[in-house]
């Protein structure tokens, strides 16, 4: 459940790579028990963020406070406040799961009745205890992202900073890291989560804030700035031979992005549907008007950045 204390903050954090802006001056404020999403493509930045926070590298300016204290790249005490799954599987795969739970355990200095009774029950949570003792190279994909994910909390962060963890594992698999997540998050943890898959954004997500080139474009509730996006509607219109007067005709009643097989037109709000369905008759076939939708995240990203979440 989500409180309206803030538990962690960002202010100005920015950071380069020689001449590559990857963080620009970026401030974001995460409430307590939040399940907050980043959705940005590839190369946006979500990584260099995550690594940020959790202190492999440090941000060139800016700050990084938990309840109100700015926390030191080498401040421990707060750093464990956090435990992140990073984008890559980091586990041990010659070792079997229990074996690689006891190494992180041994590196977050847990005492060892507690890291066996936790490594156990996080075992348990995920479906891995039946498994425990089976080595991590003879797991599924979904299995290992399992492992990897307990692994951050076997310390029990409060904040937990998931780096596109579903990166290369089926649906099914997907919807069980979904459900451990959602469960985790109901318990009171904090949930950080990064990804440019806009179903996992919507699905999880309430707030989220969307970043292109470093860049922080929007954040807050999904629902208020689809509200907020000056279309109602996104239109997906077959894609036919190019028609200079047509698509410049269309233009004028909003957005159009080009896909690969369609057009995407998001009306401003002034226009009129009757208007544009008349344009289309009127250019005649091959134009066909195939959904007629309320306007979804990946559609606000188009129209904020010109550019699709997965080019
Ligand atoms: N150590 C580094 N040296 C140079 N450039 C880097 C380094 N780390 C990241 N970058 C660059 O910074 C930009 C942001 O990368 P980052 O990994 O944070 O993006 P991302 O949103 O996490 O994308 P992805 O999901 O592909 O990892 C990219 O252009 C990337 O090439």
């Amino acid at each position: 459940m989500t409180d309206n204390r803030t538990i962690l903050e960002l202010k100005g954090i920015h950071k380069e790579f020689g001449d590559l802006v990857a963080l620009k001056e970026v401030d974001l404020s995460i409430c307590k028990g939040e399940f907050f999403g980043l959705l940005g493509p590839n190369g946006a930045g979500k990584s260099t963020l995550m690594k940020i926070l959790s202190g492999f590298i440090e941000s060139d300016s800016g700050e990084v406070l938990i309840d109100g204290q700015t926390v030191g790249l080498h401040d421990m005490a707060a750093r464990r406040r956090c435990g992140l799954v990073p984008q890559e599987i980091a586990l041990y795969e010659s070792l079997n799961s229990l074996e690689n739970l006891r190494i992180f355990a041994r590196l977050y200095k847990l005492p060892h009745k507690q890291a066996e009774a936790r490594s156990e029950e996080l075992l348990k949570s995920v479906g891995l205890w039946e498994r425990r003792n089976d080595r991590v190279k003879e797991f599924s994909g979904g299995m290992k992202r399992r492992l990897n994910i307990i692994v951050s909390l076997l310390h029990n962060p409060d904040i937990l900073l998931c780096d596109e963890p579903t990166v290369g594992v089926d649906p099914q698999s997907r919807n069980a890291i979904f459900d451990f997540l959602e469960a985790r998050n109901r318990e009171g943890l904090t949930v950080l989560y990064t990804t440019h898959y806009m179903e996992e954004a919507e699905r999880l997500c309430p707030r989220i804030a969307i970043i292109d080139h470093g860049d922080i474009l929007a954040c807050g509730e999904q629902k208020e700035l689809l509200r907020k996006a000056d279309f109602e509607r996104e239109i997906v219109i077959r894609k036919g031979p190019d028609q200079e007067s047509f698509l410049a005709g269309l233009k004028q009643h909003g957005e159009l992005m080009e896909d690969e097989l369609v057009y995407r037109l998001m009306p401003s709000s002034k226009s009129r549907l009757s208007e544009i369905y008349s344009a289309l008759e009127s250019a005649g076939l091959p134009y066909e008007i195939l959904d007629v939708r309320p306007p979804s995240l990946e559609s606000l990203f188009l129209k904020l950045t010109g550019h699709r979440l997965r080019d």
